[in-house]
This record gives C-alpha cells, sequence and structure tokens, in this order.
C-alpha cells in the first residue's frame, strides 16, 4: 500500500469517530436547549411572589437566584459544546496537516502524533489529533528531523524526531503527502504563496515559520516588539499569537481582555476572519482614532486623510515633533503636579442664566485642601463639598413661601410626580410637606445636580490651553530649533481650531491624558494584552498613553519601521523610546526579514528602494519583472493603466490601483469609467473591501496586499521629497503576483537609486 493510501485509511477512521462525537455535541446541544425551556416554563408557571412579608421576599429571591443559576449551567454548556461542534465541523474537514514521528528521552518506544486545528481524542488521554498550539506540536514549526528542544511548562524537552509529514487536504481527501527534512517545507509554503490574494486574510497555521513561531509562543517579555519587512508575515504572526494565548491560558483569559489596535478601519474587517477561522473569538478591535474619537463626541478630530495631505511648514513639523515626544509627556506630568497647588481652570456652575457656583468659588474650595489630597481626590472632595452645599440650598430654598405655594397649587399629577416611589406613609403633614417641598426643589436644580456628578465645572480647554502656554516654562525650546513667538503661534492656532470645535490628531492625546489627570481616571486593569500593529505610525507619546491605560497588560507591537508614511523619518527613533518605557530584561525585540508576501522580482526591486534595505530578504517564487512607464500625459497612461486591468483581470489577478490622495482617485476612476473599466473606488476606511479592482488612497492601503499593484502617478511631483520614500516602499510592497507603476512626466527621484536591471521600462 502506498504512505499515501495508508494515511487515507487513517484518516477516514478518525473523521469517522469526529463524526460520532459531533452526534455526541448535537445531542448536548438539544439538552441544553430543551432543558433551559424547562427551566423557564417551570419558572413562569410556579413561581409565587411573595412580597408581604420579609421572609417571603426572602424565599423568593432564593428561588430565583436558583433558577438563575440553573440557567447559567445550562448556558455554559451549551456555549461549550457549540464551540466544539464548530471545531469538529472544521476537522471533519482539515483534521491535521501534518505528522511527527520522533522518541523522547529515555523512551523505548517511538511515537507519532498528528496536528491540526484543534485537538480530538476518541477516549481520554488518546489524542488523535493533537492542537497546533499543543507545547509538543512546537515540533513541527521549530525544525527538521533530529533532536529538537521545545518548551513545556515544566521546561524544555528533548526529543529525537524521525519523520515530519505534511499533507494537504480537501474535504476529507488527502491531496498530497509529503515528507520534509525542513522546519516547514518549503514546498508547501510556496504553494500556499503562489494562491491569489483575497478580500479577507486567512490564517498560515499550516506553514508558520520558525521565526514567526517564536513570536507566537513568546509568554515571558511584558514588551514584545516585532519588527519586520514588509510582507514578512507580522500581521499573520501575530493573529496566531491570540489564538495561541487563548489556549495557552484558557479560563484565564478571554478574548475580551485582547485588545487589537489596527491602522483603519478597512484593515480591521480585511483580518476579521482569521481568528474565527482558528476557532476562536475575535479579539476587540480598534482603530486609535476610534479609540480617542470617541471620547470626544462634541469635536472634530483631524482625520486620517487630512493628517495624511496635511501640508506643513518645517516649523510646524517642529512642534509637531515635540508634541509628539515623550518629552512633551514628561513635561504634561511634570504640569499635572503643580496644578495640585495652583492653575486649575473652573467654569461657573449656572443656574437660569446666573452663576450658581461661581469658578473662584470652586477653586477656593479646591485649594483649600491640604496637601495630602492630589488630583483625583481634590477633585472629588471638591464635588462632595459642593453637592452639600446644593444640599443645603435645597433645604433653605424649600421652606420659602413660593415652595409653599406651588405645593398647594400643584395638581394631582404633579403631585404623583414629586411622590415618585416614596412610600406615603409620612408621620404627619409637616413631614409630608417637606419632603415634597425638597423634591421639587431638587427638581428644579436637576441640572446643576448634574453638572457637579460629571465634573462638567472643569474647564478642559482652558486647562489645556494653560498647559500650552506654560510649555515654555517646561521645556526648552530652544533645543527643539523652536522660537518663543512661534510657539506662540501654534497656541493661538490650537485656540482657534477649539473655538471651531476641531482638534488636530496630535493635541488629542496630550488633552485627553490632562483630563484623565486631573479626574484621576484609573486604567482598564481588565485588559491583559495589547497589540499595536503598524506601530511606526504612532507617536511615542500615544504608546505611553497607551501603556498607562492599559497598566496590567503585555504589550506585542509590530511594525516595519521602513513604511512609516505619518511619522515618517522620526519612527526610527521609536524603539529607543517605547523601550524606555519597561523593563529591559522584560522586553524582547524580534527582527523578521524574509518578506512572504511578494515575488522575488518584487521584494527584490521594493528593497532597492529603501536607503538601507539590507534587512529584507526575499523569498524564492518567481514572476516577472516590476514593469514602469513614463507617459508626458495622464490620459496616455490611463489608457494603458486600462490596459493593464483587462490584462490583470484575464491572468484572473486582483488588482488594486493605489493613487498618492483621494482626488487622484477620484479623476483616474472618472477615466477608467469612460474607458468602461469596472472599478471600485475605496473612499474612507468605512467601506468594505470590494471584490474585482479597487482603486484606492495610498493611505488606506496600510497592511493590505493584493495580487496586482498598479502604482500611479510616481512623478517627481507627487513624490519629490526624501521623506515620502517609506511611502512610495509601502505602495509597492503591497503586491503580491506583480507591479506596475506609471508616472507623467518624470519619474519620482526616489527610484533613481534601483539599479535597471530590477524592473523592465516600457
Ligand atoms: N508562514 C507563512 N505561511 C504562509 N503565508 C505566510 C506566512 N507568513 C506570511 N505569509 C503571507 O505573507 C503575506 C504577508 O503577511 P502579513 O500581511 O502578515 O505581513 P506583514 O508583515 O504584516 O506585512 P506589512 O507590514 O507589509 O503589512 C500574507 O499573504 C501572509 O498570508
Amino acid at each position: 500500500m502506498t504512505v499515501k493510501k495508508q494515511e487515507q485509511q487513517r484518516m477516514d477512521d478518525v473523521i469517522s469517530k469526529i463524526k460520532i462525537a459531533e452526534r455526541e455535541h448535537h445531542k448536548e446541544i438539544k439538552k441544553a436547549e430543551s432543558d433551559t425551556h424547562a427551566i423557564k416554563d417551570d419558572f413562569s408557571n410556579n413561581l409565587r411572589l411573595k412580597t408581604e412579608t420579609y421572609s417571603g421576599i426572602f424565599e423568593t429571591a432564593a428561588t430565583v437566584r436558583q433558577q438563575q443559576q440553573m440557567l447559567q449551567e445550562r448556558e455554559n454548556s451549551w456555549q461549550h459544546a457549540t464551540k466544539r461542534l464548530d471545531i469538529l465541523k472544521k476537522l471533519e474537514k482539515t483534521p491535521y496537516f501534518a505528522r511527527i514521528d520522533f522518541q523522547e528521552k529515555g523512551e523505548k518506544k517511538a511515537e507519532s502524533i498528528y496536528i491540526g486545528l484543534g485537538s480530538f481524542a476518541d477516549r481520554p488521554d488518546n489524542f488523535l489529533i493533537y492542537d497546533w498550539r499543543a507545547p509538543i506540536s512546537s515540533i513541527y514549526y521549530d525544525g527538521g528531523i533530529g533532536q529538537i528542544t521545545y518548551q513545556t511548562p515544566d521546561g524544555p524537552q528533548q526529543v529525537d524526531v524521525t519523520l515530519k509529514r505534511q499533507f494537504v487536504v480537501e474535504n476529507g481527501k488527502i491531496k498530497t503527502v509529503f515528507d520534509t527534512d525542513e522546519a516547514v517545507g518549503d514546498q508547501m509554503l510556496l504553494d500556499v504563496l503562489d494562491e491569489s490574494s483575497d478580500t479577507k486574510m486567512k490564517s498560515i497555521v499550516t506553514t508558520i515559520q520558525k521565526e514567526q513561531n517564536q513570536i507566537i509562543r513568546e509568554t515571558d517579555a511584558e514588551l514584545l516588539f516585532v519588527q519586520g519587512a514588509a510582507g514578512s508575515g507580522k500581521t499573520s504572526a501575530v493573529l496566531q499569537r491570540v489564538a495561541y494565548l487563548l489556549y495557552r491560558y484558557r479560563g484565564k483569559l478571554s478574548s475580551s481582555q485582547v485588545i487589537l489596535f489596527s491602522p483603519n478601519q478597512l484593515f480591521n474587517d480585511y483580518i476579521d476572519q482569521v481568528l474565527p477561522e482558528l476557532g476562536e473569538h475575535n479579539m476587540v478591535q480598534m482603530t486609535y482614532y476610534q479609540y480617542a474619537q470617541r471620547r470626544l463626541p462634541r469635536i472634530k478630530v483631524e482625520t486620517l486623510q487630512e493628517r495624511f495631505e496635511a501640508q506643513r511648514t518645517a516649523t510646524q513639523q517642529k512642534i509637531l515633533n515635540l508634541k509628539n515626544s515623550l518629552y512633551f509627556f514628561d513635561a504634561a506630568t511634570t504640569y499635572t503636579q503643580y496644578l495640585e497647588k495652583k492653575g486649575m481652570h473652573f467654569k461657573n456652575i449656572m443656574f437660569r442664566g446666573k452663576p450658581f457656583f461661581r469658578k473662584e468659588k470652586i477653586s477656593q474650595i479646591y485649594y483649600n485642601f491640604n496637601e495630602n489630597y492630589h488630583l483625583r481626590t481634590r477633585l472629588s472632595a471638591t464635588k462632595e463639598r459642593l453637592l452639600k452645599t446644593l444640599n443645603r440650598r435645597v433645604e433653605s430654598e424649600s421652606r420659602t413661601e413660593w415652595v409653599e405655594k406651588a405645593i398647594q397649587d400643584a395638581s394631582q399629577q404633579q403631585l404623583n410626580e414629586l411622590y415618585g416611589d416614596h412610600p406615603r406613609n409620612f408621620e404627619n403633614g409637616d413631614k409630608e410637606m417637606h419632603y415634597l417641598a425638597r423634591q421639587l426643589v431638587m427638581e428644579q436644580y436637576k441640572k446643576i445636580h448634574a453638572d457637579i456628578i460629571h465634573t462638567r465645572f472643569i474647564n478642559i480647554n482652558a486647562q489645556y490651553v494653560h498647559f500650552l502656554k506654560n510649555v515654555p516654562e517646561l521645556i526648552d525650546l530652544d533645543k527643539y530649533g523652536i522660537s518663543e513667538a512661534e510657539w506662540k503661534d501654534s497656541v493661538l492656532d490650537v485656540i482657534a481650531r477649539f473655538k471651531a470645535g476641531k482638534m488636530q490628531l496630535t493635541d488629542v492625546t496630550p488633552y485627553l491624558r490632562l483630563y484623565d489627570r486631573i479626574t484621576g481616571k484609573r486604567g482598564n486593569t481588565e485588559m491583559r494584552h495589547v497589540f499595536i500593529d503598524e506601530i511606526q505610525d504612532y507617536t511615542p507619546y500615544q504608546l505611553a498613553f497607551l501603556k498607562e491605560n492599559f497598566p496590567r497588560a503585555r504589550f506585542t507591537v509590530l511594525g516595519d519601521l521602513n513604511q512609516a508614511i505619518f511619522t515618517k523619518m522620526n519612527s526610527y527613533n521609536l524603539l529607543e523610546d517605547v523601550s524606555t518605557m519597561f523593563p529591559q530584561d522584560k522586553t524582547k525585540v524580534v527582527q523578521l526579514t524574509k518578506s512572504y508576501r511578494s515575488t522575488k522580482q518584487i521584494t527584490d526591486f521594493t528593497k532597492q528602494i529603501l536607503v538601507d534595505g539590507t534587512a529584507v530578504e526575499s523569498f524564492e517564487r518567481r514572476g516577472d519583472l516590476p514593469q514602469i512607464m513614463v507617459d508626458k500625459t495622464t490620459t496616455a497612461l490611463a489608457k494603458d493603466v486600462a490596459l493593464q486591468v483587462r490584462k490583470n483581470n484575464e491572468d484572473k489577478l486582483t488588482t488594486a490601483i493605489i493613487c498618492k490622495t483621494l482626488d487622484e482617485c477620484e479623476k483616474l476612476l472618472k477615466a477608467l469609467r469612460e474607458d468602461d473599466v469596472k472599478v471600485t473606488l475605496i473612499k474612507t476606511e468605512n467601506q468594505r473591501l470590494a471584490a474585482g479592482t479597487i482603486i484606492v488612497p495610498a493611505f488606506l492601503a496600510k497592511g493590505l496586499e493584493f495580487d496586482a499593484v498598479i502604482m500611479w502617478n510616481a512623478n517627481d511631483k507627487n513624490y519629490a521629497l526624501e521623506s515620502e520614500r517609506q511611502l512610495v516602499y509601502t505602495i509597492c510592497s503591497r503586491a503580491m503576483h506583480r507591479l506596475n507603476i506609471y508616472a507623467e512626466g518624470r519619474l519620482s527621484p526616489l527610484f533613481n537609486q534601483v539599479p535597471a536591471e530590477f524592473y523592465q521600462l516600457k
């Protein structure tokens, strides 16, 4: 019998056992559902509410609690069985993708294990399939044949691997079997990478590479920094890592305690199938912009597009750099310490157009507490004092004549509203009158009460401006090449924006943090893992803020300093900045250099665009040389783009046309439509990735990939500055199989250093 036949026999046997298990789980689910119905019916038929006596209330509450517990138990077993069934259904189609034969040290007999998406045993401890995340499965990813060490919860273990076999399976049938002596055979990887792109990212579980496996299984570091070339599988590895952590810490870690910050909403949409494919729930996913904007519903924060397209003077850029830095973060910390003594800005609490509590009065209360009071306690003590004063005012006001009269004149309905839920068994008429009077006055003062509770007396805009005005005292501006006058202008700019209800993204984080420090907001201690993708587009200030906001979380950050399209050159110091926030012995940096996304020709070309592209290695997958076409007019170029799109379609390659700005996208869209080319414009990050040809502005193409990329108008006007090198690299490195570059007039000088043998001139 051939190896393939033998293996198929085993697979058939395993599948039939999986089917038996599926039926069991079906039964369990049905039972949990019918039990739930029965409990609910029983509950509504037999529950008598006894509310007359204490013991009656007690009894009723106990019954309700008992019912709830029973329901919860059924719910848990339902959930457990449903999740398991879900995995079994996946296993039924592809039970496993690898087999390893090995001998443990000191053991006489060799063992064979099969590795799949989840584990499966037909009886206790008889594992027919091992989960890819089990400690032993690591040997599949980590090495070839021979002695291999793997990590277990009890420490390192050594085994002698004698066979590594990989399977390609479709619908329960083995398509190919091959034995390999490498970590994960290149042939299998090549097959996977040759496939065409999709609007949804796929998991890489069958072909995880050794370096990626390290990232996935890392559990010691508090900060794991992954620097990887474009297409080196950072995002893929990190999603596998989430699945790994959920498995490794099951019962202790849930998907709601893991948050991923991604570059844009489009990208969120692109990756949201990976974890479900691996049988796990998605983690919390958000963009930094969403995280910040949801706290500022009334302010219009600069959008991704505005930020990307803004033209800044050298001075504005210097100011921005300072505001994004950790120095600025520290200066803000010092400033808030100083607020414990003086400088807080308050607003009057108004009542019917007049100040009820004057800001001077609030300030006096705030600063009257002794120095043991810090910002949080100072504020809550102030609130308490204000509420007390309000209460006294309610008391005295309720004894005034107008109130008495108002109650006497009140209709029955108005009175009922004043009584509310209060039992009407007052001791005497006076007490009843007093109660109603207080209710009436409190109703009048409702807004004041709410203003105090919600700390609306803090003037955060004025406070932020006050902070900015004080910056020259806190930071030596000279060191940053900024004059006092320039700084003053920048403060005026912030004030003008405030007046128009707007804010630059750079100001958002210091602004929110100032508010948090004043109000003493505590961080989110539930979150255990924070993942940040495309870290190069974050500022050190934002990262320090996130660290403060998730004090108990471990951080995994990934990025490619060569793709910093927003922060540009400043990103190169980022690693240094970030590492100061974590203990050194708990920081781990991993470099991924091999690029899997693109053909060798594309990777070799794109790495030449970089100033120092040495850390990028191509993977041996062959394709055409990238093509560059320069023509005199955009009309002629658009015609050629249309032809190229048609050619790509014929070759079954999905095309993305990437322009620098949205405006250019719109113009090209018009030209292509006139030429009868079907294309979808992706205008905002809230859109879905459409199938078929798309046109997308560069700032939204982050993290995505396409079979074929057309870079639109890479001329010397559009990409003139050295600081745009990373953008050009990012655009070109989105291509998997084919890359075409078009330029009107003259090609951007950023391509000058690419040797002619790396591309073809059309
Ligand atoms: N081990 C692997 N097996 C199969 N495919 C892989 C592997 N690693 C990466 N890939 C593929 O390479 C492509 C790029 O991966 P991914 O998007 O994760 O890279 P990245 O480093 O996040 O890229 P970028 O920084 O450019 O956004 C994807 O199509 C992914 O499926």
